[in-house]
């Protein structure tokens, strides 16, 4: 480990690729996961912190806890889409794993969040690879998260291409835009990793052969989950591999600068055929008029991505396990 590994949360709804985050994160020195939130959105909160719980267990890190988030958005909408058909209805492949032996801890996921920030201000980062619902309650929860809090890198946005729910919006964005426009427009050191970033960072199947092949245990684990996650990106983007959303957001936590970075304000549509489209502004112009962009904080957007380190990284940290 190194000296001072960096402390991570990471909020999330497992998810094919959200198990391969998470076993990088546990192979990752730089990192102490301290935490694992979850939330809705590639399937049900419920089953969300049963998939976390079980990933725990198959990597014997029962050590670390789970907290429960919310089941419904931050406007307490309970119409939730669910992503099942990218991951299979288990959320990891289909693979009818037994139920986990352990349990979330009593605290909701936004209490813990306050808590650990408030905890270690300004030293814990959150990684958040769902719907942003679980991030917004910790910001109403306790105004003063945005500042205890260290940075929240997350998993969403689609900037200036299309979406992946539709030609508007990102899966995550769409999942609760309200709750995304909270945390974008926080003040809170917040890095935003969208679909414009992730999609050019493939899986090969070629690459997942391998991952076949190594002796691994994550690597042996994940070859199991990975077909269904497969299948849907062969059928639907017609690409010979996967996006890694999840582990690549993951990897911006880790180290900042295998990624560039634009800066500007960040809001998000909530109603309408494009809800959950995200709105970058870059403060060139000065408006005539005021805008809902004007005098809101800014956050960071990734832009370009060292894709090739991003599945080196991934593709290493798994095999050796
Ligand atoms: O086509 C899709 N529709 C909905 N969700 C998706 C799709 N592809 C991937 N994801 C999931 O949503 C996040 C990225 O937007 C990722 O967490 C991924 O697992």
């Amino acid at each position: 480990m190194a000296a001072h590994p960096k402390k991570i949360i990471i909020d999330t709804d497992p998810g094919v690729d959200d198990a391969m985050a998470i076993y990088l994160a546990l192979r990752s020195p730089e990192v102490e996961v301290i935490g694992l939130t979850t939330i809705y959105g590639n399937v049900y909160t419920t089953l969300a912190t049963r998939n976390a719980l079980h990933l725990l267990e198959v990597a014997g890190r029962t050590d670390i806890p789970v907290a429960e988030g919310s089941h419904v958005t931050i406007t307490k909408g309970t119409k939730l889409r669910i992503a099942d058909f990218v991951h299979g209805v288990d959320g990891l492949g289909n693979q009818n794993f037994p139920p986990p032996k352990g349990k979330p801890i009593e605290q909701s996921a936004a209490a813990f969040l306050v808590e650990q920030a408030n905890l270690h201000p300004g030293k814990v980062t959150v990684v958040a690879l769902g719907p942003l619902t679980n991030i917004a309650l910790a910001i109403q929860l306790d105004p003063a998260f945005v500042k205890n809090i260290g940075q929240i890198v997350l998993l969403g946005g689609a900037f200036s291409v299309n979406g992946n729910v539709n030609p508007a919006a990102e899966a995550n964005i769409f999942g609760d835009p309200d709750a995304a426009d909270i945390v974008f427009t926080s003040g809170a050191d917040v890095i935003a990793v969208g679909i414009n970033v992730t999609h050019q960072v493939v899986l090969t199947d070629a690459d997942r052969d391998k991952l076949v092949q190594s002796n691994g245990k994550f690597a042996q684990y994940l070859a199991k989950i990975l077909d269904v996650y497969f299948s849907y990106h062969h059928e639907v983007y017609n690409t010979r591999g996967v996006y890694l959303h999840d582990p690549t957001a993951f990897l911006a936590a880790v180290d900042p600068s295998l990624m560039t970075y634009i800066e500007g304000v960040v809001r998000v549509q909530t109603t309408g055929i494009t809800r959950g489209l995200t709105i970058f502004y870059n403060k060139q112009k000065r408006f005539a008029e005021e805008t809902e962009w004007s005098d809101k904080p800014t956050v960071k957007v990734a832009v370009t991505v060292d894709a090739p380190t991003v599945v080196k990284l991934l593709m290493e940290r798994l095999m050796e396990s």
